[in-house]
């Protein structure tokens, strides 16, 4: 379970948000939704690491992460907007890197675990392509299959729909609703109503339920 506790951010003496509370139960999904502005990003920046916050805690199944920004963990998987994959490598290098890199997997686990995600997230032909080769949606799931080759915690998308047309956005969908009865507890940032509408969980309405 991921519970959010009273998590406070200010930029330059100006509240972004504070006394933020949530939980996500494990396979849960909490959707965010709000204007432009509001802080949705930074809250996702502050989840995955990469932004610190001023107050608050953010505990992941017991476990209490560091909000400092320089945070080792890989608790928190991020899909970004511009997906931030790595240009020069093929889909299955940008899948094994992070595993063979930084937790060290042997060749045999690391190629089996990707040959696997590429499988379920139907890129099983697209293995030894790059990223220039591939189309919106398909980089979208490369770099699910990429965060999730880590076994994050959470899974977390800012705007994963946005560039994508109606049908790839429904596999996006199809996507997420896959990875819960999976178990992976998934965090969705997005400001497009109707995909925010077809995903069951919780919404958090950065606008309405939260103080600044
Ligand atoms: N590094 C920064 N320094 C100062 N202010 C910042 C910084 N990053 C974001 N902000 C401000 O924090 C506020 C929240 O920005 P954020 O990007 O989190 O909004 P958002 O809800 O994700 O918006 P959008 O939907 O347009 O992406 C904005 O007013 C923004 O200008």
């Amino acid at each position: 379970m991921l519970t959010i506790k009273n998590l406070k951010k200010t930029y330059n003496q100006k509240t972004i948000f504070k006394n933020l509370n949530l939980t996500v139960p494990n396979g849960g999904i909490l959707t965010v939704v709000g204007p432009s502005g509001i802080g949705k990003t930074t809250f996702l920046n502050i989840l995955a690491g990469l932004t610190s916050a001023d107050a608050g805690k953010i505990i992941l199944d017991g476990k209490q992460l560091e909000l400092d920004p320089r945070r080792k963990s890989t608790d928190v998987g991020v899909i970004f907007q511009d997906f931030n994959l790595f240009l020069q490598y093929t889909v299955t290098e940008n899948v094994t890197l992070a595993p063979k890199v930084v937790k060290k997997e042997r060749p045999s686990q690391y190629q089996k675990q990707s040959d696997q995600l590429l499988a379920e997230l139907d890129l099983s032909d697209k293995k030894d392509s790059y990223p220039f080769q591939l189309s919106g949606g398909q980089k979208q799931r490369v770099s699910i299959a990429r965060a999730l080759a880590m076994n994050p915690g959470i899974l977390a998308y800012d705007e994963p729909t946005s560039g994508l047309d109606k049908k790839a956005t429904e596999r996006v969908t199809e996507v997420i609703q896959k990875l819960q009865q999976r178990g992976v507890t998934q965090i969705v940032v997005t400001h497009d109503l109707p995909f925010a509408k077809s995903l069951t969980g919780e919404v958090l309405d950065f606008g309405k339920d939260v103080e600044r």
